[in-house]
């Protein structure tokens, strides 16, 4: 019998994002958590029945208390990983897009047509994402089913959320002969499989692992694989996940080919839905956006690996105020880096240089763009609220009815005067490291 270690009543402080630019601090609270993993109530230090609560809790030994400098914070949610690029992990990101896939990123996928190939990668990778206080992820794996498999269970084995795409690419003209599907039928029958699978293997476990269509990007899918996986998409009513206007190259394919913008391309498939995320769209236009908007379509915003591979910055406070979609994604392994609090930096770094410009031969009113930097607020905004919204989750957040998907962090440095909570919260986000990310638990289960 597997006994589930789970936790009930967390005594400490609390942050958590409420909307794009504000956060909710309080200094002393109880979540308490039911059996389904949900968080049930929060009671807070001035409510009547606080002391009666923490006692019971205590007295069954169902309390865990904080430490004076922890505070609990949300899961993070990625929503762009490639798993299956983890080994290569900061490799090559000095190479153009195309020439990085072709000589690093598709020899190595094509390693996992071996399952014992897989199995160690995965469960290091899921162990890596928990261990940086990441509960939900929206992984890319490759076009093998019995290695994406594996990822399903790396994630049920150490209790994370799941959702795992089998990559199609059947493009004989932009996959290398040793790793593609064999034709586009073979694409979707084996993306077909794949869902029959995972449906199979939820019945095995209570922390569900979601099967995600999944056409690698446009230059590598037929016309026929993509109309294929768009019937999937609405056949099952699952998520969709792909690459779209991540770089100059990949938006001059589509041109060339179809003539069209990638996001028109992919919206003709039925491949743009309100379950759609769209990785990276550093080079979406205001019609493409319009069209995000209009769908529903949410966009994984990868900052770290757009300073390498994206050729321009996503104007992440534009897609704020025009309510499209957005989340963060680490892009494991066009990003080096599998912690969202070094996402969450970046994507503020790099919207104050979208902002002020950095041409220093201009003159300052011409160097930058109208669009706004954004704070670390923002940044955590997406990182737990955006992702959920992205993947329709009742999660990241702490509020009554959302899933126990939390982290506790160390302040990771001492306070050496009287510090606001809007102060421990911003030197959390710049400071945090792995080895201050000390407990993560899973809808109420223990993960690190
Ligand atoms: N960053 C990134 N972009 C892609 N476009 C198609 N495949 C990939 C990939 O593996 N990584």
């Amino acid at each position: 019998m597997i006994i589930i270690a789970t936790v009930k009543v967390i005594e400490g402080p609390t942050i958590t994002s409420t909307d794009p630019s504000s956060i909710q601090c309080r200094k002393h609270q109880l979540t308490c958590i039911d059996g389904e993993g949900y968080i049930e109530r929060i009671v807070d230090e001035s409510d009547d029945d606080f002391e009666s609560v923490r006692q019971h809790a205590k007295q069954t030994d169902q309390l865990l208390t904080l430490r004076p400098d922890e505070y609990l914070l949300p899961g993070f949610i990625d929503l762009h990983v490639h798993a299956p690029q983890w080994p290569n992990a900061g490799v090559a990101l000095d190479r153009p897009l195309n020439e990085w896939l072709d000589t690093y990123t598709f020899p190595l996928e094509s390693k996992y047509q071996d399952v014992d190939f897989a199995k160690p990668v995965y469960d290091d990778l899921v162990k890596q994402l928990l261990a940086n206080g990441t509960t939900t992820v929206l992984y890319f794996g490759t076009t093998h089913n019995p290695a994406n498999l594996e990822l399903a269970k790396a994630c049920i084995r150490h209790n994370q959320r799941g959702f795992v795409g089998k990559v199609a690419m059947d493009n004989p003209d932009q996959t290398p002969e040793y790793y593609r599907d064999a034709s586009a039928s073979q694409a979707v029958e084996d993306t077909e499989t794949f869902i029959k699978q995972m449906i199979e293997l939820n019945k095995t476990t209570s922390l569900k692992q979601t099967p995600v269509i999944t056409p690698r990007f446009v230059p590598s899918c037929t016309p026929e694989s993509l109309k294929g996986l768009g019937e999937l998409a609405w056949k099952y009513d699952l998520p969709v996940q792909s690459h779209c206007s991540e770089s100059d190259w990949e938006n001059g394919y589509a041109l060339e080919h179809y003539h069209k913008r990638d996001a028109e391309v992919l919206d003709e498939f039925g491949l743009l839905t309100d379950k759609s995320v769209m990785a990276h769209g550093t080079l979406l236009n205001q019609t493409d956006l319009n069209r995000f908007k209009d769908r529903g379509v949410a966009i994984a915003h990868c900052p770290i690996s757009n300073v390498y591979f994206g050729n321009a910055v996503l104007p992440v406070s534009k897609l704020l105020k025009q309510k499209v979609k957005v989340g963060l994604g680490t892009d494991i392994s066009g990003g080096y880096s599998p912690s969202l609090y070094q996402n969450i930096r970046q994507a503020v770094m790099s919207s104050r240089m979208l902002h002020d410009g950095v041409n220093s031969e201009l003159d300052p009113a011409q160097r930058g763009t109208a669009n706004d930097p954004i704070s670390a607020k923002n940044g955590f905004y997406l990182a737990t609220v955006g992702g959920a919204e992205s993947l329709h989750l009742r999660t990241g957040q702490i509020k009554p009815g959302y899933l126990a998907d939390l982290q506790v962090v160390q302040a990771p440095m001492p306070s050496f005067n009287e510090e606001t909570m809007d102060q421990i919260f911003e030197k959390i986000i710049y400071n945090a490291s792995k080895d201050d990310v000390k407990q993560v638990f899973v809808q109420g289960r223990f993960a690190k």
